[in-house]
């Protein structure tokens, strides 16, 4: 026998005799010192019978050890008087109910694997790189960041879509907080439930429109989870300052209604001043608690994500992602082709657009490229109100004009006059394809959650177009949601085409050495620089100037060589630089506009002396960077 295999037999009997000890013992005064010994450790101590364990410890200590843990099995009653109320999905789960869960998850792997979007490893990756994350944060953002261009496509879009699809299944450590309907008039003291005294940045989403999937209820955490991710790898945000939130409010997916699996709350989604009151009641507590924490607003549907936005923009230090994260992606993208037309920045207004999709992102979209107009026309009443004709708006019942009944109040500064369009052969209605042919525009921009809606028939209508180089956005994601794929819009369109996408595609070989580039146009090149700027600077807000300057810093950051050759934003291998570039322009601007109030040991006073080049140097060395800290041992 081996040495090995004989310590191998020792130690399986030695826990042999230990477990019957245990068992037969626990009460006895016969206890072996090795059982006792292992009690000790484990700081609680048992009696037999239905008693209960005595645990010397709460709230996420007690979920993190895989002793007491219950996960989603803790009764409310538990959650309670545990602290652990807010740290775990609302939906209470029986034993049988968790195995079942586990099993029916394992068993689908392999559907899911091939499902997946373009890797069709890359669910079993999330699996083996979230197992990390729970083990070793350290670890898990050193790999992130130095293969941020292999795995952002598995932490982030496309495959965080799948995770949040499967997250019933795919739940075993909670990650963030959940509040929920049920936890009215209690979020002031949950907050507390959360282990971190300060927190810096909150990605907070109700589940209600997750990339372009839809209402995925409770399930949704995984959103605001991928994008935190982000905030640590590229904003070097510390990642013990991120809180991941998914405020349930039930959900209206009648799937996920009727799936016993289903974590989230099984119930219709509150509305109208019900709604509103929950999430005021989450900013109170979360703003009470960490007075200067930035919240993140993500993937709610249209309708409140607007709302919300003007409601608490002025008064909270937050954003809308979707609105005002991706039309600052956008703004930098539409600038992008037009340089790569070889013609100046002023011509931007002479631009015509058709946006597909009028829900956050379309409308946010045009809100931002109407402004930025006006702006180069010289900022006038008038030249704000000329740009409006430069936008052609599609939704899902066709062109938006003045004659749309019901019409949102967020698409009517865009509604077409029916006069106007009928010179231009087109009426209230007209089909995406009717609107591309009359209109010949120099972009055509996807944010319609539509997968191949630019199809063969729009793309042929778009070799109409009037702009030497043409350009797609086609941004809905996930991949399968993308309007066009790369390879669809070369064929035919050709090598002069502009292109990107949401979700990452690889670029297009196009024959004789041409290669059909294919840019990422994602606001995850803004967001995180929006954040870390805010966070420095210590505005009071996010203004609309400053957004525009992270807009403005990453259309700059682009050199003309690569957009002549069609690459119109970076590549992710340097989002790290690019958000320290982004950061930096959204402190100068807070400076500018008086709004920065200071950060640490930099004063607001400090803060104004800094120059551009110091603005930098500021941001970056406030990013956190994945090494191992010394640790050093002190009794308590
Ligand atoms: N690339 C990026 O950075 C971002 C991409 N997105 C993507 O944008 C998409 C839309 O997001 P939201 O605006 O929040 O969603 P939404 O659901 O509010 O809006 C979708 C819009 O598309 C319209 N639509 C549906 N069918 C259509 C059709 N056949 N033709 C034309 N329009 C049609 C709808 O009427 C609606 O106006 C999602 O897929 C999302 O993933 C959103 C934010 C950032
Ligand atoms: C990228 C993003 O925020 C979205 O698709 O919703
Ligand atoms: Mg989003």
């Amino acid at each position: 026998m081996s040495n090995f295999s004989s310590q191998l037999r020792l130690s399986s009997s030695l826990l042999k005799h230990l477990k019957h000890q245990i068992n037969a013992t626990s009460s006895s005064t016969s206890t072996s010192a090795a059982a006792a010994m292992m009690f000790e450790r484990r700081s609680f101590t048992t009696t037999e019978g239905s008693r209960p364990t005595i645990v010397h410890k709460r709230s996420i200590d007690i979920l993190h050890d895989p002793w007491f843990n219950k996960g989603t099995a803790f009764s409310m009653t538990e959650r309670d008087r545990l602290d652990l109320r807010g740290l775990l999905p609302p939906n209470v789960m029986s034993s049988p109910q968790q195995i079942e869960r586990f099993m029916v998850d394992l068993k689908r792997l392999e559907v899911h694997a091939r499902d997946g979007p373009s890797d069709p490893n890359a669910l079993a990756k999330w699996r083996i790189l979230n197992r990390l994350h729970d083990r070793n944060e350290t670890m898990y953002y050193k790999v992130l960041i130095e293969n941020i261009e292999e795995y952002a496509p598995i932490v982030y879009t496309p495959t965080v879509g799948l995770v949040c699809q499967n997250y019933s299944g795919l739940f075993r450590r909670p990650r963030g907080m959940y509040f929920s309907a049920e936890d009215r008039g209690e979020m002031m003291s949950m907050v507390y439930n959360w282990p971190a005294d300060q927190v810096d940045m909150i990605v907070v989403t109700d589940g209600s429109r997750i990339l372009g999937l839809g209402d995925l209820g409770v399930q949704g955490i995984g959103i605001t989870i991928g994008k935190l991710d982000l905030y640590v790898a590229a904003a070097g945000i510390n990642p013990q300052r991120v809180l991941p939130v998914m405020i349930d409010v039930g959900t209206n997916n009648e799937k996920l209604l009727k799936d016993p699996l289903y974590l989230g709350l099984q119930e219709h989604r509150l509305d109208g001043e019900e709604y509103i009151s929950v999430i005021d009641e989450f900013m109170e507590a979360v703003f009470t608690r960490w007075p200067h924490v930035i919240v993140q607003f993500e993937d709610f549907q249209s309708k409140w994500a607007f709302n919300l936005l003007q409601r608490y923009r002025n008064t909270y230090r937050m954003f809308n992602d979707d609105v005002q994260g991706t039309a600052g992606v956008a703004i930098a993208g539409l600038l992008g082709a037009v340089r790569a037309q070889g013609k100046p920045m002023i011509d931007f207004p002479k631009q015509k657009i058709v946006v597909a999709g009028a829900g956050s992102a379309g409308i946010g979209v045009v809100n931002a490229a109407r402004k930025t107009m006006a702006r180069l026309l010289g900022n006038t009443e008038s030249a704000f109100e000329s740009a409006r004709s430069q936008f052609w708006v599609v939704d899902a019942n066709g062109l938006i004009t003045e004659e749309r009944t019901n019409i949102d109040p967020q698409a009517l500064p865009f509604a077409r006059k029916a006069k106007e369009v009928g010179h231009q052969g087109l009426k209230e209605g007209a089909s995406l394809v009717e609107v591309v042919q009359q209109i010949k525009p120099d972009v055509l921009l996807g944010l319609s959650a539509v997968g191949g809606l630019f199809s063969k028939e729009v793309l042929e209508a778009l070799k109409g177009s009037t702009s030497t180089r043409p350009a797609i956005f086609a941004m809905s994601n996930p991949t399968k949601n993308a309007e066009c794929t790369p390879e669809e819009a070369f064929s035919v369109l050709g090598d002069q085409l502009i292109f990107a996408s949401g979700s990452p595609f690889n670029d297009v070989k196009l024959g004789g050495g041409v290669i059909g580039h294919c840019n990422q146009g994602n606001n995850m090149y803004l967001f995180p620089g929006i954040g870390l700027g805010t966070l420095l600077s210590g505005s009071r807000i996010i203004s609309d100037g400053m957004l525009q300057a992270a807009a403005e810093c990453l259309a700059a950051y682009m050199k003309d060589e690569e957009v002549l050759k069609g690459i119109i934003y970076p590549s992710i291998s340097s989002i790290r630089d690019i958000t320290k570039e982004v950061a930096a322009a959204v402190v100068k601007e807070a400076i500018e506009e008086d709004l920065a109030e200071g950060y640490r040991d930099m004063d607001a006073r400090e803060l104004q002396k800094l120059d551009i080049e110091e603005i930098k140097t500021y941001v970056k060395n406030n990013m956190w960077e994945p090494r191992y800290p010394t640790l050093v041992y002190r009794k308590e």
